[in-house]
């Protein structure tokens, strides 16, 4: 990888390399924009294949929270961390180690927990540095909120794509029946949507199965089903040359991050065969407002009038990308950067 050419055409800032022998740690930090406040982002843990593959998971995810912040219109940048390690090997100290490198950059990246990651990891971090968050979840924890704002989400979606104001007796495919998935399938049901679901974990599956009368089926049965929505709840990448020919629904609407595994590829791929899609980072923005909040003391009225904006957001993203003739992640993107833009030149005119 040509690494200043990446990074100027994603547009970073900065990028750190962490390392240190005793205990022996290898973390990268992606700081992608700071035009709107600190850079925000969780911090993954995985055994990433090589070094290549752990930088392009930052870049890529730290470029997302940037647009994600900036959709949800929450005065904060864009940033992600990843520590290259296999998860049997964590220690407390290794936290300690991290939390100290989070505390050198002195308040331009704030973190907290993400995949491989538990509330008891980020409390070790949180005993070198206060950039972290989700220490003590005031709020109980981002997903049902980050749920909320996906159900929102699927609501615009049906409205714009299926001119209908509610779910009743429509069909939603969830895969992924997690922290997110499992609360997206309460909300669902609640609002009359008929359930079809999948997970790899054969115990989710059949509580969500009791609890809310779902059709269970095989993890690979999930995107040829002919229901009117899908709502990727799982892993990213989901979106691509393999699936999308296999998909009839006329909506993609989910919380997992990077759903689209080729941007302009598979994004394009979707609007030919008439599916619209909810960019990602537009409507998983919940947990991002909800550890902003517990960030700057919590309000939960204040969080879930930020949350419901998702809805009007997508509707308005959907309305640019159908009239300007631009698949939704780039009408998204767009809208993110006209913000950041904005932010940018009050900035410089307040140095003139
Ligand atoms: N938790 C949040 O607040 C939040 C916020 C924004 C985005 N997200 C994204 O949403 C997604 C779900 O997050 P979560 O917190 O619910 O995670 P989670 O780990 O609690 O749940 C993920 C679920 O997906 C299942 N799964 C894994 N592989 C699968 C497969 N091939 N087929 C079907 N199911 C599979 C797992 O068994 C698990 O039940 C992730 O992509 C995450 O990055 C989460
Ligand atoms: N990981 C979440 C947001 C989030 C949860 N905990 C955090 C701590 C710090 C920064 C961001 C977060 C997302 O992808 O949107």
């Amino acid at each position: 990888m040509n690494l200043f050419e990446t990074v100027q055409e994603m547009g970073h800032e900065q990028v750190l390399f962490c390392h240190g022998q005793d205990p022996e740690i290898k973390a990268i930090i992606a700081i992608h924009d700071t035009s709107l406040g600190p850079a925000m982002g969780a911090t993954r843990l995985w055994p990433y294949v090589n070094e290549e593959a752990a930088l392009r998971d930052a870049l890529r995810l730290s470029r997302g929270m940037t647009y994600k912040a900036a959709c949800a219109n929450i005065p904060v940048g864009g940033g992600k961390a990843v520590i290259i390690a296999n998860p049997e090997n964590k220690t407390p100290e290794l936290f300690r180690a991290y939390g100290r490198f989070i505390e050198t950059i002195n308040g331009r990246f704030i973190t907290g927990q993400d995949v491989n990651l538990t509330p008891q990891d980020v409390r070790e971090i949180s005993k070198e540095t206060s950039y972290v968050v989700g220490v003590e979840e005031r709020s109980g924890g981002p997903a049902p909120v980050t749920a909320k704002g996906v159900f929102l989400g699927i609501k615009a979606a049906v409205k714009f794509r299926l001119q209908s104001t509610h779910l009743e007796g429509l069909q939603v495919a969830v895969q992924g029946l997690g922290n997110v998935g499992s609360n997206v399938c309460h909300l669902l049901h609640e609002s009359g949507a008929k359930l079809f679901v999948t997970d790899i974990s054969k115990e989710k599956t059949a509580e969500i199965k009791r609890q809310f009368g779902a059709t269970v089926v095989e993890p690979e049965e999930i995107f040829s089903l002919e229901v009117d929505v899908i709502a990727p709840c799982a892993l990213g990448a989901i979106l691509n040359s393999a699936t999308i020919p296999l998909i009839q629904a006329p909506v993609i609407a989910g919380a997992a991050n990077n759903q689209l595994e080729n941007e302009k590829l598979h994004g394009q791929m979707l609007v030919d065969k008439g599916i619209l899609y909810a960019p990602d980072y537009v409507i998983n923005a919940g947990g991002l407002i909800n550890v902003y909040n517990e960030m700057i003391g919590y309000d939960e009225e204040k969080v879930f009038q930020q949350v419901d904006n998702i809805y009007d957001t997508l509707l308005e993203i959907f309305d640019r990308s159908s009239k300007q003739s631009l698949t939704t992640n780039e009408a998204a993107k767009q809208l993110a950067e006209d913000r950041i833009m904005r932010a940018r030149k009050v900035k410089t005119l307040a140095l003139v």
